[in-house]
């Protein structure tokens, strides 16, 4: 892949907000050069300079370039489940999600939605994501062979259970151990390291010691594994997982007593959570994927931010798909803004900066890609969205009458849509959309040829 420089009017945030204020907002009119798909150059232009670099330039400032999403918690065989109201978690998972989730059995109808659930990802604008597998270890390849043609950052795995879901969705251990070597043998690293494995029992209530215990071995199978479940989202869960495991002190025990909960854990939800499990988080560096468009749809709760904050816990961001309300990012920050709004006092006041880290650094870090991706810096990857709101569509309105930068990345997170997203990019990938041709200055002459 050769130079490309992009003209843009970039919008991100390369320091955390939670630490620095919300003038960790970088906003700029900035030309990126681009080569093998790594930002190498970032100038700031004088608005509405003309040309400004020799070889292609492709002209992104009609409208506006964001990071790549990263969405730390999405369901893969969900995408046809999404829009399931009117129940609580464990009503919600029988009748809507586990239904829908066996029928990943069939090898052809898994490839199907692999292929919607990640485009559903890039049209959307997220480049990286933390996936929720299939109990079906097919299904699982089927996630990972679409993953690697579709140029996303992309880290999965088996979801494990033994009880409580419905049979079919059920493993035993001799069976989790062997599909689950298999599959890190065969996906983890691959792609020159965009895909890698997350083990992944689904939750400890459909989670017998026996598969906990054979997460165990495979998460240090290897020294780079990654772990994702849930925890703490629905009294109810709550109370059933004490009622099964006795001996823990709390939820988080029965995953960190088998050595699950560490740098490179990420646990979905934890809207009901101890003193001691928020401890427990911030000293094993693990994080929280707080998934509030979810939250909201099954009335788990208001997430405590604050108390994750206060704890040193990282945070990040899912849209928790199915249960959570499609794949836009921009929509899961809009609702951690009005979850925290309506908490008062106890809330986290949220300004724009905080939710675009939220949406993209805060996941980066959380996935352990902070130093490639996350923000538009020299040195990450070019893993971008470009938003270019239709001509007299309200956000376009908006973001023309918008008095300052902060507001325009705010009315972004209160209107824009997958429906504005135009072209979305993986290491300098086109994954999605369409970006303008790009023109070819040369030193010496003076009129540029347009390519196509
Ligand atoms: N929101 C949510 N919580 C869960 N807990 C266990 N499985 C699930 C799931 O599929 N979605
Ligand atoms: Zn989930």
């Amino acid at each position: 892949m050769s130079a490309v420089t992009y003209l843009a009017r970039a919008l991100d945030t390369p320091t955390n907000p939670f630490e620095d204020g919300p003038g960790a907002l970088r906003a700029e009119e900035v030309a990126l050069e681009v080569r093998d798909g790594t930002i190498v150059g970032r100038r700031a232009l004088v608005p509405g300079e003309k040309a400004v670099a020799t070889g292609e330039v492709v002209d992104l400032r009609h409208g506006v370039l964001l990071p790549g999403m990263v969405d730390t918690h999405v369901h893969f065989p969900q995408v046809r489940a999404i829009g399931g109201l009117g129940m609580p978690l464990l009503d919600w998972l029988e009748r809507c999600a586990l239904p829908e989730e066996a029928r990943l059995a069939d090898p052809g109808y898994a490839e199907e939605v692999a292929d919607e659930f990640l485009d559903g990802l890039a049209r959307a604008g997220t480049t990286t994501a933390l996936v929720f597998g299939s109990h079906f270890a097919s299904a699982v390849d089927a996630l990972f062979e679409r993953a690697e043609r579709s140029g996303l950052r992309i880290t999965a795995g088996q979801v494990l259970s033994d009880r409580m879901l419905r049979p079919e969705l059920h493993t035993d251990p001799a069976t989790a151990a062997a599909e689950g070597a298999a599959l890190i043998e065969r996906w983890h690293g691959a792609a020159g390291g965009r895909l890698r494995y997350a083990v992944t029992p689904r939750f400890s209530l459909s989670t017998s010691e026996a598969i906990l215990r054979v997460c165990e071995e495979l998460l240090h199978s290897r020294d780079d594994l990654w772990f994702t479940s849930h925890i703490n989202e629905n009294l109810r869960e709550i109370s059933t997982v004490a009622e099964l495991f006795p001996t823990c002190q709390h939820y988080l025990d029965t995953y960190a007593r088998h050595g699950l909960v560490g740098p490179r854990s990420v646990l979905a939800h934890n809207v009901i959570p101890g003193e001691d499990e928020l401890r427990l988080l911030a000293a094993s560096g693990a994080a929280v994927s707080h998934c509030p468009t979810s939250n909201a749809a099954l009335g788990s709760g208001m997430f405590p931010l604050r108390r994750h904050l206060d704890a040193g816990v990282q945070v990040a961001l899912g849209t928790d798909v199915g249960a959570g309300a499609g794949f836009s990012m921009l929509k899961e920050g809009l609702q951690a803004y009005y979850l925290q709004q309506l908490l008062g006092a106890e809330g986290v006041p949220l300004t724009p900066a905080h939710l675009l880290y939220l949406a993209t650094g805060a996941g980066a870090r959380a996935l352990g890609l902070g130093e490639q991706v996350g923000d538009l810096g020299v040195g990450k990857q070019f893993d971008a969205l470009w938003l270019v709101p239709p001509t007299g569509s309200t956000l376009d309105t908006a973001l023309r009458h918008a008095p300052g930068d902060s507001d325009r990345l705010a009315r972004i997170f209160v209107l824009g849509t997958p429906a504005d997203v135009a072209a979305t990019w993986v290491g300098g990938r086109l994954v999605a959309g369409h970006a303008p041709a790009s023109t070819t200055h040369t030193p010496r002459s003076t009129h540029v040829h347009a390519r196509t």
